[in-house]
């Protein structure tokens, strides 16, 4: 019988499922935008995307789709309502883990100081690896078409290479995925701690993301400030040369990054002309020596008649996982929108306050990337054309009207007495977003994740907009 005012009915009870993973399979989900599924480890080993999860620890996840994998078979039980669930026996854990091994005793042997090839090491995988230059780990860089599971293998690769203590740099190229940043950013980041495996993203978390459990991680960020390096490709490959020299300063300076090596996850432009010599110029500027395809035959066997020539660059091709679920727009938009009030208003679980803060007009210099179409290089111009074109810096200035206002703007280590020039190359210290510009009271209104005075004055404007 119900008690007045506690009547039973209209609760949803919760159910939960006990499943027994055999050794060496999967079980994949995918949870929506607006569902929680849970998930605790019972016995046994079972980890997400190379994250290995504690036993006995209640996981949440949220807009994510995922894949819970066990070496050794493990018992665990789940509760909520999933998009889809399913065990698969088809995993590719076993060729990835191969690819980790090879990249380790490279590793190995950069810490040893070897300056010979290493083209012994990789009799697993179809080319062996003859990469590294002496005392320097492994430069991976993961391409494919997308949604191929280049973002899942760089994951994977960097967890594992975590747990045997390494600390590679992990590099985004990727804008529309905005690794422990915004959409729009490229970065690198230093990965020598576990990563968050509730994390929609489960990068983890940087460090303007609050108190977190796993502690937080500073990238070197550029901000690109749209989803395609095709939107700009002369800004995209500047900014990355930038990055690169970022990383080559880090590695310098970081003995253990250095033999660990660098995982870049490329975004996957590969179908046009534009993506070849886009992984050229990254080939190039990241100093890579170690090329992954995924799942795709043409661009894998295009590549090693590209690379192989050059003895010290090795292509390897991997499976595609047959788990990896396609992105579509209107889900990788809400994603975004979820990273971009994560960043200003904290995660679900540890939810912070934003703060917003009155500035005058006159205190902002901002800045937009020039149009592509502006952007001619002087090697494309007709004979007697005006060479001026070819000189125009890679930014424009912007007046702050209302026109800004739900624009996010990306804070730069910049002044407003640098030249157009070094505004295109600065980094990002972090972000505001534009709530009101009041034109007759010469005032705007800004939302900033924590409670500071505007950290600069010189500012970079995308195409990300904000309304809550
Ligand atoms: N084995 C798996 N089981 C379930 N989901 C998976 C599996 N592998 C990958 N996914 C999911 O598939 C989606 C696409 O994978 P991923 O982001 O790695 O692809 P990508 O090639 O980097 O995509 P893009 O080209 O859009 O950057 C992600 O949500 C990822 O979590």
């Amino acid at each position: 019988m119900d008690l007045p005012g506690l009547s039973s009915a209209g609760q949803t009870s919760v159910t939960t499922t006990t499943v027994d993973l055999r050794p060496e399979t999967e079980w994949r989900f995918e949870v929506g935008l607006d569902s929680i599924v849970t998930v605790k480890v019972l016995q046994g080993n079972a980890e997400i995307f190379g994250t290995e999860l504690a036993v006995g620890r209640t996981y949440s996840f949220t807009a994510t789709k995922l894949s819970l994998f066990t070496w050794r078979g493990c018992r665990f039980e789940w509760s909520g309502d999933p998009l889809a669930e399913y065990i698969s026996e088809e995993s590719v854990m076993n060729s990835y883990a191969n690819l980790h091994f090879a990249l380790e005793k490279v590793r190995m042997q950069a810490a040893q100081k070897d300056a010979f090839y290493r083209r012994d090491v990789m009799k697993d995988i179809k080319n062996p690896i003859a990469s590294g230059q002496e005392g320097e780990g492994p430069r991976v860089l993961i391409i494919g078409s997308r949604s191929s599971g280049k973002t899942t293998l760089a994951k994977i690769l960097t967890a594992y290479a975590v747990k045997m203590s390494r600390s590679p740099i992990v590099v985004s190229l990727d804008p529309k995925e905005g690794m422990l940043s915004l959409p729009g950013t490229i970065s690198a980041a230093s990965f020598s701690t576990m990563m968050d495996v509730e994390e929609e993203e489960s990068w983890g978390s940087s460090a303007t993301t609050g108190p977190m459990h796993v502690p937080p991680k500073n990238p070197t960020v550029y901000y690109f400030g749209s989803d395609s390096p095709t939107d700009n490709i002369r800004f995209y490959k500047s900014l990355v040369s930038r990055l690169s020299l970022a990383i080559s300063s880090r590695l310098a300076m970081d003995h253990k990054a250095r033999i660990s090596g660098c995982i870049i996850d490329a975004a996957g432009i590969i179908d046009q002309k534009v993506g070849y010599d886009l992984i050229d110029s990254i080939v190039a500027d990241l100093s890579v020596d170690v090329v992954v395809t995924i799942g795709n035959e043409r661009l894998y066997n295009d590549l090693l008649k590209r690379y192989q020539p050059r003895k010290q660059i090795t292509v390897v091709k991997v499976q595609r996982s047959g788990g990896v679920v396609e992105q579509d727009a209107a889900y990788q938009r809400s994603i975004q929108r979820r990273m971009i009030k994560q960043y200003f208003y904290g995660p679900p679980k540890t939810a912070l306050s934003a703060f917003t803060i009155t500035a005058d007009i006159s205190s902002l210099t901002v800045y937009k990337r020039r149009e592509q179409s502006h952007l001619v290089s002087s090697s494309a111009l007709p004979i007697g054309s005006d060479e001026s074109t070819a000189l125009l810096s890679l930014v424009t200035k912007v007046e702050v009207s209302p026109a800004l206002q739900n624009a996010i703007l990306a804070v730069l280590y910049a002044t407003a007495k640098d030249s157009e020039d070094d505004i295109a190359e600065a980094s990002v210290m972090g972000f505001v977003l534009i709530l009101d510009v009041d034109e007759t009271k010469k005032k705007l209104k800004v939302l900033m994740p924590i409670q500071a005075r505007l950290p600069s004055q010189v500012f970079l404007m995308g195409s990300y907009h904000y309304i809550e």
